[in-house]
């Protein structure tokens, strides 16, 4: 994808140019001290993508990359017009809403014995039968049913064109460059070209791409296909609970006319100047947010066991925002729909 600045470059001249959303360098500061003593414990760490989070794959096999490709495919647009009134999902006795209740659809899938990961089965895979794996255990659907229909169907057909239907294949021929698979994907795979223009520049957010290598780290746990020599080159993921979690820690401000529009629910169309602004904001904020963090490892000689990079920094913040839903409430997130993130 040629002549788009990448998601960091992007980030960059968007927080130099924005006007309704402006990051707040006490609040980088604040965020960064209280992540810094989470930089030795678990939650800061590759192994909590697995130990945190029952629905994860505990394998790191082929059949794990493909559930994470599938998964990523998917991974898009879970709130709701009235949070009370929502998809949720049951499994295995526990109920699980947003993303979680995708990984629950899919992991309830496969226990049913439909092969959902497999390209070769949702290359072809009907809407009735999209409707009945992810279906709601309320009256409420998972948003965008038709589109995420559309878009395994896309996909499959191309996973199996281009990569003998398996991710792992297209991993391989990134050559252990996170960038390089990066760039494989949303060159591939159309559903993953989150991109649009801001003042005049050709801007990319990458969202789900770079999820999607990350959690293809992640699942491989850092090792053998998954040992990305640039893995910190990824930036975090530009979705819309990011945001709302470093808003409500005081590191990302809004105008006054942004939060009144946001406090009455307004949607903002994708690649809307104000929502350009909160997802380009929240991604410099994160980077400036590890950079501090790095100086205060330094200063305080705090050892850290691996690498602190935006992806782990991401990974927890988005799991701290879900444990802090109800303190959110005064910072909405930003409502868009589309399938980008
Ligand atoms: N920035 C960022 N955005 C992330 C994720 C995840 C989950 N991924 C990892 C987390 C645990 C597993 O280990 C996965 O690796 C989902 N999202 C986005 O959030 C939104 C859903 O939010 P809610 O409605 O509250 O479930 C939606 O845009 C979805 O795309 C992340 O980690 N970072």
């Amino acid at each position: 994808m040629d002549g788009f600045l990448t998601p960091r470059e992007s980030a960059k001249f968007i927080a130099e140019n924005s006007r309704d959303v402006f990051i707040d360098g006490g609040g980088v500061r604040r965020v960064a001290e209280l992540l810094l003593p989470k930089v030795s414990g678990p939650e800061l760490s590759l192994a909590s993508w697995k130990t945190l989070h029952e629905l994860n794959p505990k394998a790191a096999d082929e059949a794990a990359v493909n559930w994470v490709f599938v998964t990523d495919t998917l991974n898009f647009s879970f709130w709701s017009e009235h949070d009370e009134h929502k998809c949720l999902v049951r499994y295995r006795g526990r109920t699980y809403s947003g993303f979680w209740s995708l990984c629950a659809a899919i992991n309830r899938a496969l226990d049913e014995g439909i092969p959902i990961t497999s390209a070769s089965y949702y290359a072809t895979v009907t809407l009735d039968q999209v409707q009945h794996i992810l279906r709601s255990d309320t009256d409420v659907p998972m948003p965008l049913i038709e589109e995420r229909h559309r878009i395994l169907n896309e996909t499959g057909k191309i996973l199996l064109e281009k990569f003998e239907g398996s991710f792992l294949n297209c991993v391989r021929k990134s050559e252990k460059s996170a960038q390089k698979l990066m760039h494989l994907v949303v060159e591939s795979f159309p559903s993953y070209r989150d991109v649009t223009q801001f003042e005049g520049k050709k801007i990319s957010f990458y969202k789900r791409a770079q999820i999607l290598v990350a959690d293809t780290w992640s699942v491989l746990e850092g090792k053998g296909d998954g040992c990305f020599n640039d893995i910190s080159t990824i930036t975090m993921f530009a979705d819309y609970r990011l945001p709302q979690v470093l808003a409500h820690l005081g590191a990302l401000k809004y105008s006054d006319e942004l939060l009144e529009k946001l406090l009455k629910g307004k949607m903002l169309s994708y690649g809307n100047r104000q929502e350009v602004e909160i997802r380009g904001c929240s991604l410099w904020c994160i980077e400036l947010i590890r950079d501090c963090l790095l100086e205060l490892i330094e200063k305080k000689g705090e050892k850290n066991s691996g690498e602190i990079n935006s992806i782990l920094l991401d990974y927890y913040l988005w799991d701290y925002a879900r444990d802090h839903r109800e303190d959110m409430k005064e910072i909405p997130f930003h409502r868009t729909r589309c399938i980008y993130y």
